[in-house]
This record gives structure tokens, C-alpha cells and sequence, in this order.
């Protein structure tokens, strides 16, 4: 055995061995970051643009001097978008062009947008997949082509665009894509189960395509947003379970231009994982999984955290149980109490 001389000396050498090797990985930290990219000028395809979250994207980089595209479908609320962009010009160059088409369609309609685009405004130098919809309900009583039409809009609208930018991103070794999930991406929960799993595609397309694209310096984040207060919302209200709203009503309810402030800073500095708010943080502390990493500290965080916000995961879990157990036991009751009647 060691005396407890030695023993002391050995525990100060571990200690002093751990502090230099952070201190070593703070200093090359700068090595493996990305350059943050610069707005100012800059060519932002937004889909999705005309309403919601998009469009507080596309004002937020708008604000910071960029080029905007809105791509959706119905050309008045594109209209009514760009009236609404362009009031917050920082200079007269600045141009908004407004495409109608549905990225969920066909490939080459896609393509042909963003080509379109590229002509009168240049290489996309970021590209946003804002344009989704969202659904909910008990998994039997959803209508079954449903789940298909989701997939195809929140899933294929994110590919078909990505895919149509990436080559020249590539070439130009440069370039952000943004992808819009949500925190229904990093859980499943009643009420969600055509609706989580386009969200849960989205971050085994964004960690795949990040490992492909890293060494030509294009970045790729994956946002996932709580519920956020936006005409998507409001209709997904009107046919929401009881229980899905309760357990929704754990997280905080945001508002679109607070998601898209945080949004635009995560995809300016090339960070994988953009989240909001308290919950945000330890969602996605939780489920970062073998997700790219961006920076040495939000690393150091996740090993530290995980067993803590796994503890306080289990009493969530719990909570969400009871509500969804407590719901079914106030149907069964009313049932009965309507028979007897
Ligand atoms: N609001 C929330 O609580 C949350 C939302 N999200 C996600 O954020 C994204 C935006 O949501 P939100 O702002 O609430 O939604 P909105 O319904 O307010 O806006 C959706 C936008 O997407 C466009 N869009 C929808 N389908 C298509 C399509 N097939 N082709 C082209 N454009 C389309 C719409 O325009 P048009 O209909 O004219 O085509 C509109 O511009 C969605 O992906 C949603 O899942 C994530 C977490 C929370
Ligand atoms: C350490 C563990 C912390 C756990 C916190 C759990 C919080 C769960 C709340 C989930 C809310 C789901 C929001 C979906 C938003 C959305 O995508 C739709 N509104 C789309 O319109």
C-alpha cells in the first residue's frame, strides 16, 4: 500500500493532469469552431417564410443586412411576408423575392426555385427548412393517410431543399442549412405520433449530412423549438387531446421572435444544436447522443449534466404518466355518467 504522502501527491498529479487538458482543448477549441458566418449581404433562403417562426427568421436576418427568399405556398401571404420583411431594411440594396411552391412535391420544382433564386440573388449562403405543419391526436383516430402527408411536408420539404443547395455550398466551401424540428423531436408523447417522428427524421438527416459536409466548412444545426405562439399553433389548438396540452404545458410557451433570435445566432456560429429556454437546455443535454459537438465547453457540459437531468427526466416522466392516466379515468367516469342518465 501507498502512504498517504504519496497517495496525496498522485491525486494532485491526476488533478493537475485533468485542468491542463482542458485548459489544452480550451486553446485549440478555436482550431474546431467554425468561422461565424456573415449576414451582411448574404443570400437566406427561408421555406416557410410567410408566416410563423419563418417569417421571424427571415426579419432577423433581414435586420442584419441579408438577401431573403421566401419560399411557401400561397402567394398572398407571401405578398403580405415581404411587406412585413421589408420595413426592417438596414440599407436600400436589400432585396425579398417571394417563390410559391410546395417543397413536398417534386425534386425538380425545387430545384428549379432555388435556381431561380440563385440567378437573382446568388449562391444561397444559408438556407432555412422553416415549412412544416404540425398535427395531433390519438394514434388510432388519425386519418391514415395522414401520417404519410406529414412525413412527406416536415421530412421531404426539409430534404428536397437541402439538396438542391448543398452541391454549390460544397464547391464554394462555405454554407449554412438550418433545420426546423422541435422538442417533440427529442421525446415522444401522447398525442404526437404522426407528428414526432418527421421531427425525430430531421436530426438523423441533420447529424448524417453534418458528418458529410463538416470538411468543406459547411455547418448544419437542428432547432428544436417549445411550443411557440404562431398561426401554426393556433390551428393545431383546435384539435388538440387534453392530454397532449397538459404535458405540452410543462415547457414554456414562446414567442416566434424570441425562437428565431436564438435560431439565427446557433446557425450564424455553425453550432449542431439550437434550443430555448431552461427546458431547451436540459432536452437537449439529455438527448445529445453521439450529435456532433460544436464547442469544447457545450461538451464538458453534457458529460457533467447527464446523469442530473436523467434524474429529473424520471420525475417528468412520472408527472406525464399520471396526467395521461388521470385523463382516461375522468373519460371513463363521464361514460358512465352519461349512460346512467
Ligand atoms: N409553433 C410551434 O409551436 C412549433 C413549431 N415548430 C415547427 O416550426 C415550423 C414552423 O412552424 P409555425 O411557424 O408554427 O408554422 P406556420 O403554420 O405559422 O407556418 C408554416 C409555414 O410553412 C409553409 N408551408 C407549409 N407547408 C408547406 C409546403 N408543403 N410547401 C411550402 N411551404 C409550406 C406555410 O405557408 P403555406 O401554407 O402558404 O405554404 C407557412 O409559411 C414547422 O416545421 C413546425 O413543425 C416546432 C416547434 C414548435
Ligand atoms: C430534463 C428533462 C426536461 C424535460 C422537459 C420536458 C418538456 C416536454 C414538453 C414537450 C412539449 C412539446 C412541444 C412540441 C411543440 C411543437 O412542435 C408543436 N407545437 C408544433 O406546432
Amino acid at each position: 500500500m501507498l502512504d498517504s504522502f504519496t497517495q496525496s501527491v498522485m491525486l494532485l498529479l491526476v488533478a493537475a493532469f485533468l485542468v491542463a487538458f482542458v485548459l489544452l482543448l480550451y486553446m485549440v477549441s478555436p482550431l474546431i469552431s467554425p468561422k461565424p458566418l456573415k449576414l451582411a449581404g448574404a443570400h437566406v433562403v427561408v421555406t416557410g417564410g410567410s408566416s410563423g417562426i419563418g417569417k421571424c427568421i427571415a426579419i432577423e436576418c433581414f435586420k442584419q443586412g441579408a438577401f431573403i427568399t421566401l419560399v411557401a405556398r400561397d402567394e398572398a401571404k407571401l405578398v403580405q411576408a415581404k411587406k412585413e420583411i421589408e420595413k426592417h431594411s438596414v440599407n436600400d440594396k436589400q432585396v425579398v423575392l417571394c417563390i410559391s411552391v410546395d417543397v413536398s412535391k417534386e425534386y425538380r420544382q425545387v430545384e428549379n426555385v432555388i435556381k431561380q433564386a440563385q440567378e437573382k440573388l446568388g449562391p444561397v449562403d444559408m438556407l432555412v427548412n422553416c415549412a412544416g405543419t404540425s398535427l395531433s391526436g390519438k394514434f388510432e383516430e388519425i386519418e391514415i393517410d395522414r401520417f404519410a402527408r406529414l412525413m412527406e411536408v416536415n421530412y421531404l420539404g426539409s430534404v428536397y431543399p437541402s439538396r438542391a443547395v448543398i452541391s454549390t455550398m460544397k464547391e464554394r466551401r462555405m454554407g449554412r442549412i438550418v433545420f426546423i424540428s422541435s422538442q417533440a423531436g427529442q421525446l415522444g408523447l401522447f398525442g404526437y405520433t404522426a407528428y414526432s417522428p418527421t421531427k425525430f427524421a430531421l436530426r438523423g438527416l441533420a447529424e448524417s449530412l453534418q458528418m458529410e459536409v463538416k470538411p468543406y466548412n459547411v455547418y448544419v444545426t437542428v432547432a428544436y423549438p417549445p411550443d411557440t405562439d404562431t398561426p401554426g399553433f393556433t390551428e393545431e389548438n383546435k384539435s388538440k387531446p387534453l392530454e397532449t396540452k397538459l404535458i405540452s404545458e410543462t415547457s414554456s410557451l414562446c414567442q416566434a421572435d424570441q425562437v428565431a433570435r436564438v435560431i439565427v445566432k446557433d446557425a450564424v456560429q455553425g453550432n449542431f444544436n439550437s434550443s430555448v429556454g431552461s427546458d431547451g437546455y436540459m432536452l437537449s443535454s439529455l438527448t445529445c447522443g453521439m450529435s456532433p459537438v460544436t464547442t469544447i465547453t457545450e461538451g464538458l457540459q453534457q458529460v457533467v449534466t447527464m446523469g442530473l437531468f436523467r434524474t429529473i427526466a424520471l420525475f417528468y416522466l412520472g408527472s406525464f404518466d399520471s396526467i395521461v392516466r388521470r385523463c382516461m379515468m375522468e373519460r371513463q367516469a363521464c361514460q358512465k355518467a352519461d349512460k346512467t342518465d
